[in-house]
């Protein structure tokens, strides 16, 4: 350290480099743990150099609150990069885009009208009709081991699916079917329509609900009607064109689906390996939802031991443990340090939320009772937890994920008992990661699931 130090007592330490490649070869296969172990001996906050781009690695929750409050302005933009530019429409999207006014504009739309609570709350349907087909997959396996992973991973992927576009384009034949359904319906005869005080014999045969039920699902109000309807009317202040579009619905699959299955994927697996985690949690809900036959978005507000698993999981495994980088715009003075403009910034959520200066000896284990009595949230308020990030770039997208993060595991663990198949307790239970930006388990989860009703 008092090596690469005595240069420039101005910057962060550095663990020396190699010429051309700078740090490169020292982030290993799980980049977010080689970073962990280099702060340990190199400080919380250290540069690094990725070739020649400096880039800095936050690993403290306090030097968190100063890069992502204190100077959030400053650290508010996303490096360039050719994948970003090649594959998110020349950057074109929210989370790539440079931080200024386009920013600033697509982001308001997101967060009030892509994510707002009302617009959460509408998708209701779409979540409780895919959690009970995905109920159903499961209890049909009878006692065999299914591929949970698959299974939530599609889940994801159908309600993000219908949610951005209002149907499913997974090997399911919704879309046939409802077509299937429009067409003989219009072939129906309405006796109603011909002699009006005959109305109620539409109503007994349930012509009427059906004609509701299928217009409502013709015409789900999905992502990209409210952005056409914004681009239409113009009605936030500036011109959405047909890019920004496609770029936001790009973000939403990029964004959601890897990142909300993994985070299931994760519960589950941490559950596994704790039955008495499982127990407590499995009393809790049976409990409140005694004699219901599904857990409805109502009852979760009770379910305070789940919030705990969930934040729990959050803390160990949080989806992007690297989040997304985040570049500065200006010189600025961290501590002690002096950070140029155009310095990239990695933020380890991951070694932030394992640190033993706050979260105690115990950090590396998985102990929802934890959460009960601490106020620590992860919505951005506490830098302890920041899995969906702080600040200006904080992911808008925080009640989608976690509400149907909290829907599925509830009904999962509401309607079955879970084990793991005998010969492969030893893989499952591991926390072996995949490499990757969003890190989910390296082996898929097989479990036997045994129906309670
Ligand atoms: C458990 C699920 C999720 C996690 C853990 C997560 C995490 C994150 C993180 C860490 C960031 C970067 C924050 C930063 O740079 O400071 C982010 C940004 C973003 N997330 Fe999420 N996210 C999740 C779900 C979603 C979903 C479901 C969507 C959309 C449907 C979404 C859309 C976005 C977008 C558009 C951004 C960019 C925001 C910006 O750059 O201003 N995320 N998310």
């Amino acid at each position: 350290i008092k090596h690469k130090r005595g240069k420039n007592s101005n910057t962060p330490p550095s663990p020396p480099g190699l010429p051309l490649i700078g740090n490169l070869h020292q982030l290993g296969r799980h980049t977010h743990r080689s970073l962990c172990s280099l702060s340990h001996r190199y400080g919380p906050l250290m540069l690094l150099h990725f070739g020649r781009v400096p880039v800095l690695i936050v690993s403290s929750a306090e030097v968190a609150r100063d890069v992502l409050k204190t100077h959030d302005r400053v650290f508010a933009s996303r490096p360039r990069s050719k994948i970003f530019e090649k594959l998110l429409y020349d950057r074109h999207d929210v989370a790539s885009a440079p931080y200024g006014e386009y920013w600033r504009q697509m982001k308001s739309v997101c967060v009030l009208h892509l994510f707002s609570n009302k617009m959460v709350r509408s998708f209701r349907e779409v979540r409780e009709e895919e959690i009970s087909l995905m109920m159903e997959k499961i209890r049909r396996s009878s006692s065999l081991p299914v591929n949970l992973s698959k299974i939530l991973m599609s889940l994801t992927n159908d309600v993000i699916c219908r949610v951005a576009l209002g149907r499913k384009y997974g090997g399911e034949t919704d879309f046939q079917e409802l077509m299937e359904r429009l067409s003989k319906l219009l072939g129906t005869f309405s006796i109603g329509s011909y002699v009006p005080w005959l109305s109620w014999v539409d109503w007994i045969h349930g012509l009427d609900g059906q004609l509701d039920k299928t217009a409502n699902d013709l015409d789900e109000n999905d992502f990209v009607d409210v952005l056409l309807a914004i681009q239409r009317e113009k009605s936030v202040g500036f011109e959405i064109d047909r890019v920004s579009v496609k770029a936001i619905v790009l973000n939403v699959f990029v964004g959601g689906t890897e990142t909300s299955y993994t985070l299931m994927e994760w519960a589950m697996t941490e559950l596994l390996r704790h039955p008495k985690c499982m127990n407590r949690l499995q009393e809790e809900v049976r409990k409140i939802c005694k004699g219901k036959s599904s857990v409805s978005e109502e009852d979760i507000q009770e379910l305070k031991y789940l919030k705990a698993v969930i934040k729990e999981t959050m803390r160990l495994h949080p989806p992007l443990p690297l989040m997304i980088p985040h570049d500065s715009t200006q010189d600025v003075r961290l501590g002690d340090y002096h950070i140029p403009a155009g310095t990239q910034v990695l933020m380890n959520a991951w070694a932030i939320g394992r640190e033993a200066a706050t979260w105690g000896p115990d950090a590396e284990n998985f102990r929802p009772e934890r959460h009960l009595d601490l106020s620590v949230d992860y919505q951005g308020q506490s830098f302890e937890l920041i899995p969906f990030g702080a600040g200006r770039r904080i992911c808008p997208a925080i009640s989608f994920a976690v509400v149907l993060n909290e829907i599925v595991l509830a009904n999962l663990l509401h309607r079955f008992d879970w084990r793991l198949p005998a010969e492969s307790i030893e893989n499952q239970t591991g926390i072996a990661e995949s490499t990757g930006t969003s890190v989910h388990c390296k082996f898929p989860l097989y479990v036997i699931a045994s129906s309670t009703t």
